[in-house]
């Protein structure tokens, strides 16, 4: 076991960030963490690499408690944070090396880590640019490059991919994949949910700091099996109308985005949600059945909209 969570409490101040929490993560897997905002994966994350302290409970990391071997520990994990961490006043090299010696490499080792960091993010020919030059996509690249410099047998990566284009996001997706196959336990932060889907071998749902659902993609998406998913697209709709919708019978969760309103049963709704609709004068664009997804997993389980900005 790569890592080992039992029972853990974090609090900032009277708020319960990590609620109890247990999580068990195999030597080997792409585990992925799914949560709405603010539901504690960051918080999780920082405390397992003890950059934030914790209430009660304990971590073992690499079989050790985290507070006894702290540093050795930490040499054998990467971290690919949510925010980019690089230096625009450094080349990309010069970046890659900082991370290196961070991290206790130096001579030979640190000259083949930062060569083969940067070959394997595919920047080894932009070198000495400055990250200033970079799209978004190569400074996410460059991002991950300072975190695998020391070669760690486990990378956490919180939220590598947002905010760039399809392209990038498939080569940092191929790269996870390859990271793994060379031995790399990867904890992968994401809220997209295909990502996590096509790439995670685990999953685990997060919500207000406990976490509500684990398994494969197959097994959490038994746990609504036999659901139904209506999307109906509509010229407007008010929300009494919603609330009106939340109350026919086998409805078990709305949610509105935009002009769609998507209602997850346990059985076809169909007839009813109509007539209310047309008897409280909303126009239908759109009505489409779909069986569930991992979103409806989410969104039955969690009761909200895994990218609320979308919303
Ligand atoms: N330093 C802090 N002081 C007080 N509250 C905090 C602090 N850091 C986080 N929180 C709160 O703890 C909760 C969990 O935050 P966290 O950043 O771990 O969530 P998250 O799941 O990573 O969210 P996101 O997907 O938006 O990154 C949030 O309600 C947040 O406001």
């Amino acid at each position: 076991m790569i890592i080992d969570v039992s029972n853990l409490v974090k609090r900032y101040n009277d708020f319960l960030a990590i609620d109890h929490m247990s999580l068990q993560i195999k030597d080997g897997e792409i585990f992925g963490l799914l949560g709405p905002n603010g539901a504690g994966k960051t918080t999780l994350t920082k405390t397992l690499l003890g950059l934030c302290k914790y209430d009660s409970g304990s971590i073992k990391l690499f079989g050790s408690e985290l507070i006894e071997s702290e540093k050795k520990i930490k040499e054998r994990i990467g971290l690919v944070p949510q925010d980019i961490a690089i230096y625009d006043e450094l080349t990309a090299i010069e970046n890659v090396q900082l991370f290196g010696k961070l991290y206790g490499l130096s001579g030979s080792q640190l000259k083949a880590g930062v060569k083969e960091a940067l070959e394997f993010t595919g920047l080894y020919k932009l070198k000495d640019k400055s990250p200033s030059q970079f799209s978004g996509g190569m400074k996410r690249r460059l991002n991950i490059a300072c975190a695998i410099v020391h070669k760690p047998d486990l990378l956490i990566m919180d939220e590598p991919t947002v905010g760039i284009d399809p392209q990038s996001r498939n080569y940092i997706l191929e790269s996870v994949n390859k990271l793994n196959k060379q031995g790399c336990t990867i904890i992968y932060i994401s809220h997209y949910m295909e990502e996590v889907a096509a790439i995670c071998s685990q999953i685990a749902i997060v919500d207000k700091g406990r976490i509500i659902a684990q398994g494969t993609k197959e097994e959490l998406a038994k746990l609504i099996e036999g659901d139904q998913v209506l999307l109906i697209t509509v010229q407007s709709v008010d929300f009494s109308t919603i609330e009106k919708l939340e109350k026919v019978p086998m409805v078990k969760d709305i949610t509105l985005n935009h002009n769609q309103i998507r209602i997850i049963s346990s059985d076809s709704v169909i007839n009813q949600v109509m007539n209310l609709l047309i008897s409280n004068d909303v126009q239908i664009n759109k009505i489409v059945t779909n069986s569930p997804s991992l979103e409806d997993v989410f969104l039955t389980l969690t009761g909200r909209a895994l990218r609320e900005e979308s919303n």
